[in-house]
């Protein structure tokens, strides 16, 4: 099987770095390009802390895209630039891989038309770690017998959303098996604004922002006399690579936008 050609967004970020070094050591991916802020021009091994590789450094996107020969972009930068970035692959029948979050639903509704429309896969997924995977996925089911919910998702301090994706998705995951319903007292009044958090159909999100902190979440249900809590903890960005290559490679047999990695798992 020929190899997978796979233009990277964002390659001196924290995700980037990784995914640099996880499409390197792989068989099957080929690191074509980057689209980075700076750094027109070089290749990635004039790049200090990046590994020597002779991909090619674009500032722009679109002259990435008309130029190279790639089958996937692979989005790892900030909402505003991922969003134009993913719409730019799929105008050039690149097939997004996108990690970035904070995209808006009807950002999201826009790119799936756009992949109908042109009969091409994309894959966005707001956490690609296995384990936050199935965190939300045992979210789900748990809430059908414990609906009354609250998620706490914890990052790092450098992060530009609120709440976080995954925290999003899993709420949009419960929303599936449970009914609106109001949480804590009816009467409760916050006299701190923003005390109880964010509120989608009466399930609370709160956000906590820290250094030291990389990407977790705990999904707490409560019940008569026993409280459920379903946690995980991503310690490091290698956590999300396994996704990052799972959605690259099946990302070429799908004809429309996938989002959530659950959808590609057996
Ligand atoms: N889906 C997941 O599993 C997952 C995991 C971690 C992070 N994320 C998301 O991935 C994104 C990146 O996270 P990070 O921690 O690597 O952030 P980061 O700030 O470390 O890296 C972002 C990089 O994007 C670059 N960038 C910004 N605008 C650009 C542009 N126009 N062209 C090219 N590069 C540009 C920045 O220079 C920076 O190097 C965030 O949206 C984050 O929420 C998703
Ligand atoms: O570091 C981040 O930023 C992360 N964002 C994802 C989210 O918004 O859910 C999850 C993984 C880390």
């Amino acid at each position: 099987m020929s190899n997978i050609r796979v233009i990277i967004a964002g390659p001196r970020g924290k995700m980037g770095k990784a995914a640099v070094q996880m499409v390197e050591s792989d068989n099957q991916l080929e690191l074509v390009a980057c689209i980075d802020r700076k750094y027109n021009g070089l290749s990635l091994k004039d790049i200090e802390g990046l590994p020597s590789l002779d991909a090619q450094v674009y500032t722009d996107a679109r002259e990435c895209m008309s130029e190279q020969d790639a089958d996937v972009l692979v989005e790892l930068t900030t909402p505003e630039n991922g969003y134009v970035h993913t719409r730019l692959a799929l105008e050039h029948n690149i097939r997004p891989v996108v990690g970035t979050t904070g995209f808006t639903q009807e950002q999201l509704d826009e790119l799936r038309k756009m992949c109908e429309d042109k009969g091409i896969g994309a894959v966005i997924a707001p956490n690609f770690a296995i384990g936050a995977v199935l965190m939300m996925q045992f979210s789900k089911w748990a809430a059908k017998h414990m609906p009354q919910v609250e998620i706490i998702e914890k990052h790092h301090d450098q992060k530009l959303d609120a709440p976080s994706g995954t925290a999003l998705k899993t709420a949009q995951l419960i929303q599936d098996v449970r009914e609106k319903q109001q949480q804590g007292h009816a009467d409760e009044k916050e006299t701190l604004q923003g005390a109880r958090g964010a509120d989608v159909d009466g399930m609370k999100i709160h956000s906590v922002r820290l250094p030291g902190l990389v990407a977790h979440q705990e999904v707490i249900f409560g019940g008569h006399g026993q409280t459920l809590t379903i946690k995980h903890d991503s310690y490091n960005r290698e956590s999300f690579m396994s996704g990052v290559k799972l959605a690259s490679e099946k990302v070429m047999g799908l004809q429309t936008l996938v989002y959530g990695l659950e959808h590609l798992l057996d």
